[in-house]
């Protein structure tokens, strides 16, 4: 899977899972094939829903396609990952405290050159100095769309990774090439959907995407594990343009519930 990355990259995987053996953070990748599924919403929420629970949460916005993060927690950041990795800041400076108690951001930057400084830098080095701080729960690493060289490197150094989808077709397909990547050396994939109506789908697709990867004869040690569905909600897309968080603003609310759900779930699941 990770053969194109650097020699000083694969250094940075080892390195990473012994400071989380070491470390009391857990580390929580957030994936989707596809772009604009929902997965910094989710993540953003997810968040929040992790901090009300008493755990502090760093987030780090890893997308370079559209940083959204910032948004969302109605930011602007004065520093971003990329000032961090080129030294211009601290950890202590990267990582900027949002308006919501026990959660901090590292922030991305759209459009950043990645080809441009991928041999200079390990982008994905900044988990792994979070995780040394010993200070948070869990970190929460959001990913931009797609299996792009940067993007690899964060799924490299993880083992939770959770990818949110929808059931149209295209995000299916780049689903399932995240899943066949992923099965060649990970030991599983969480899974959840977004935009559909009810638990039974997702179930359903799940175990169609399961069963694809038993005819393609995947490796059989890797499990992709079906962890729940949040609906489409007018209050999510209403909050999400108003820069908040809907599980925050509406703390009732069925998706609030869904997404509740999910986490009970991650929370057994993650290691
Ligand atoms: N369940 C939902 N119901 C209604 N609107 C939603 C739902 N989930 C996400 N949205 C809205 O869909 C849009 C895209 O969501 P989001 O930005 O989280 O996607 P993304 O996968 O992170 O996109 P990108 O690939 O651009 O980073 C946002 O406007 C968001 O408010």
């Amino acid at each position: 899977m990770f053969n194109s990355i650097s020699n000083q990259a694969s250094r940075l995987i080892n390195l990473t899972k012994n400071r989380q053996r070491e470390s009391k953070t857990k580390l929580l990748t957030i994936t989707s094939g596809k772009g604009g599924v929902g997965k910094s919403t989710f993540t953003g929420n997810i968040a929040y829903l992790l901090s009300s629970r008493g755990f502090k949460v760093a987030i780090v916005d890893a997308d370079i396609g559209l940083a959204n993060m910032q948004v969302l927690f109605d930011m602007k950041p004065r520093y971003t990952l990329f000032d961090y990795i080129e030294g211009k800041v601290t950890i202590d400076e990267v990582l900027l405290q949002t308006a919501y108690k026990n959660i901090s951001l590292v922030a991305g930057k759209s459009g950043y050159q990645y080809s441009n400084h991928s041999n200079s830098f390990v982008f994905a080095r900044i988990v792994e100095d979070i995780i040394s701080l010993n200070e948070f729960d869990v970190v929460l690493v959001d990913t931009g769309a797609g299996l792009n060289e940067y993007v690899k490197e964060f799924l490299a150094i993880s083992d939770n990774i959770l990818a949110v989808t929808t059931t149209d077709p295209s995000a299916l397909t780049d689903l399932y090439a995240l899943i066949k990547m992923l099965s060649k050396d990970k030991e599983q994939l969480m899974l959840c959907f977004n935009h559909t109506k009810n638990h039974q789908i997702g179930n359903t697709i799940s175990n169609s995407l399961i069963n694809l990867a038993k005819k393609n004869r995947l490796n059989d040690n890797f499990m992709v594990k079906y962890i729940g569905n949040v609906s489409t909600s007018a209050n999510i897309s209403t909050t999400g343009r108003l820069r908040k968080l809907f599980s925050f603003e509406f703390k009732n609310d069925d998706s609030t519930k869904e997404l509740q759900a999910i986490i009970d779930t991650l929370l057994k699941n993650i290691k």
